[in-house]
């Protein structure tokens, strides 16, 4: 059972253009809405997958209520706690060249309390779980280092624990020594303080995240794959899709293949590069299933150049 715990969930609404042009009036194409949040994708992923888990998520007023209803409608085990602030929306706006718009509502503050309430149901939740994976962006309010001592609480029940998040909350992660964390490029170059701007970059930056308390690297690199630096070393690989629809919820489908493959080493990296290629393909955040993953495009380098540039 892997636990996934989103303080911060939306209502992923993402809308199709011919083309936005910024202060003018655009019609739309089409528009869908998904249930959102970077842990509520890796549910909705690993459940596409048959791979067992529950998402605890914060709920309030309408949307919050929307949210639940539009997880339970995809089967999904959802722990829903109830909040005073409204659940956010979150804005994607997407080009037929592939080019995405997003935009990210901070979420309405939780309270202490709230908090408390949240952290009581995922350390149940947790227990006897293979993983806690805690994801995303901290609603107002919010100590930067909450993941950090969910870290310390998860570890201590036994319970292997990953994190996605980004800034202070990254770094507070880190030092509290999860088993797994998932930059991307741009939060990896943030908890660094430096660019990263190559694969050897990424590659030193992962490892230094590592001398800091991170058991395993994952960091994903966009169309240029993805980095693992683990106590093994390091495996670096590659899933290239000629004409990506939607990168929203890739970071998030990489994570749960990785994690639904055993988190350890080059099968599981090639699994999440599967899984995020797949993600990258389908409209919108929807999650992939079995049909849509293909393993044949996924290539890890044996002797990977670190000098080749990324994409920028
Ligand atoms: N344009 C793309 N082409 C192919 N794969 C992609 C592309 N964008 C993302 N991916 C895949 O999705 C993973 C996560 O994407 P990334 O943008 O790094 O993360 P996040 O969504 O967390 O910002 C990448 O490691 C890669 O496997
Ligand atoms: O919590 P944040 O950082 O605002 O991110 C939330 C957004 O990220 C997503 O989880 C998508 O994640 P990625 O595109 O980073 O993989 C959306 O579903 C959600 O709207």
């Amino acid at each position: 059972m892997i636990v996934t715990l989103t303080l911060n969930p939306s209502l992923d609404r993402t809308i199709d253009v011919d083309r936005l042009v910024k202060g003018t009036m655009t019609r739309t194409r089409s528009a869908r809405i998904d249930p959102g949040g970077k842990g509520v994708n890796v549910s909705r992923a690993l459940l596409a997958n048959r791979v067992p888990t529950v998402a605890v998520v914060t709920s309030g007023g309408a949307d919050g209520e929307q949210l639940v209803r539009l997880l339970e409608g995809d089967g999904i085990a959802v722990h829903a706690v109830p909040v005073a602030g409204r659940t956010r929306s979150n804005v994607t706006i997407v080009e037929p060249d592939g080019v995405v718009t997003k935009l990210n509502e901070p979420g309405e503050p939780l309270s202490r309390d709230e908090l408390g309430a949240v952290a009581d149901v995922v350390l149940d939740e947790a227990e006897g779980a293979s993983w806690a994976v805690t994801c995303g962006s901290l609603p107002p309010g919010v100590p930067a280092d909450i993941y950090a001592r969910l870290c310390e609480f998860f570890t201590s029940a036994g319970v292997r624990v990953a994190v996605d998040a980004s800034g202070p909350a990254l770094l507070a992660a880190v030092g509290a020594g999860p088993h797994l964390v998932k930059p991307n490029r741009e939060e990896l170059a943030e908890a660094v303080g430096r660019p990263v701007a190559s694969v050897g970059d990424a590659v030193e930056a992962a490892r230094e995240l590592r001398e800091r308390g991170a058991g395993t690297v994952l960091a994903s690199l966009g169309a240029d794959g993805a980095v693992l630096v683990d106590k093994d070393g390091v495996t670096i690989g590659t899933a290239p899709v000629a004409a990506p629809r939607s990168t929203v919820g890739a970071g998030d489908a990489l994570l749960a293949g990785f994690l639904a493959a055993g988190a350890d080493g080059a099968p599981a990296l090639a699994e999440g590069l599967a899984w995020g290629a797949a993600a990258v393909r389908l409209p919108a955040s929807r999650m992939p299933g079995p049909d849509d993953i293909r393993r044949d495009i996924v290539r890890i380098d044996a002797r990977p150049d670190l000098g080749r540039s990324l994409i920028a």
